[in-house]
């Protein structure tokens, strides 16, 4: 059977709250001949270890401003926890994982948004694909921790949602999917099942997609425009994916800017 990649973004906002369903419907990828790489996120148990450590968190458009200090709390949480989190319940669902903070071997390389302004956080330059398809040709699903290095070395902070689809390029992914806490892209208390980019386009002019959601549709939007021609948001709460049928919000026809 063709092997088809999948890119799937597991938000922090979700983690505590995964299903077996859900497990199921990663299992059930991967009967269909897909083959999985997780992205995953955690920024609200970040925020929940700065607060032990007493240090405010800041956000500048939805970025996390990054000292030295936070940095190693992101890494601590992020590799420390949320990866293992995730690993062991992959594990626990029957399905073969391995953790991957991105700066190992390179696999994430990222530069400096604005160093002034952000701190530690950076945008993805280059992806490590091999090291990931070598893990993925063995069986096992990476499940990649969005720290990336510097050319300078130092280790920076990357918004999930980016690394994700950063990666899901760097790959060829065949699908790209963003796993979060509601059903998909709701629009006045309803769930879209189908979205065109100058609808979403729309809809955060409007002001109907705000916050978080705002770095899924975005990235989604950049995924499009290297040739994938569907992405979807999903939640990780029930199952998203059974024979073929996908539940949640598509994202999908000709890509433009959004703006
Ligand atoms: N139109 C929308 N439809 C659904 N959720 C939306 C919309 N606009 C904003 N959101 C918000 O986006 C959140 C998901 O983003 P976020 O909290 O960053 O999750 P994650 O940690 O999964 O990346 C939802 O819980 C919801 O509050
Ligand atoms: C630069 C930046 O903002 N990084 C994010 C990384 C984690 C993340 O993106 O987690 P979610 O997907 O759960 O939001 C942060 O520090 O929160």
């Amino acid at each position: 059977m063709q092997k088809k990649k999948i890119v799937i973004k597991c938000g922090g906002s979700v983690i505590d709250e995964l299903s077996s369903a859900f497990f199921g419907s990663i299992a059930s990828l991967m009967n269909h001949g897909y083959e999985p790489v997780i992205v995953h996120g955690g920024g609200p148990a970040i925020n929940a270890m700065l607060e032990l450590y007493q240090i405010e968190p800041k956000f500048n458009n939805g970025l996390r401003v990054t000292c030295e200090k936070t940095m190693e709390v992101v890494e601590l949480v992020l590799s420390g926890k949320t990866n293992r989190q995730l690993v062991h319940l992959l594990e626990e669902n029957g399905l073969d994982a391995i953790g991957l903070n991105g700066s190992d071997s390179k696999c994430l390389v990222a530069d400096y948004i604005n160093k002034a302004e952000l701190g530690l956080v950076g945008q993805i330059t280059m992806v490590n694909g091999s090291i990931i398809s070598k893990l993925t040709e063995e069986g096992l699903i990476p499940v990649i921790t969005p720290v990336a290095v510097s050319e300078d070395g130092s280790r920076l902070n990357i918004n999930a949602d980016y690394a994700a689809a950063a990666v899901a390029k760097a790959i060829g992914a065949d699908r790209c999917l963003f796993v979060t806490n509601v059903d998909g892209i709701m629009i006045e208390g309803s769930l879209i099942a189908e979205a065109s980019v100058s609808e979403i386009k729309s809809y955060v002019s409007k002001g109907h997609i705000y916050g978080g959601m705002i770095p899924k549709v975005e990235s989604a939007v950049s995924v499009l425009e290297t040739g994938i021609d569907k992405v979807m948001i999903v939640s990780g709460k029930k199952e998203f994916y059974q024979n073929e049928n996908w539940s949640g919000t598509a994202i999908t026809g000709k890509a433009g800017v959004l703006k």
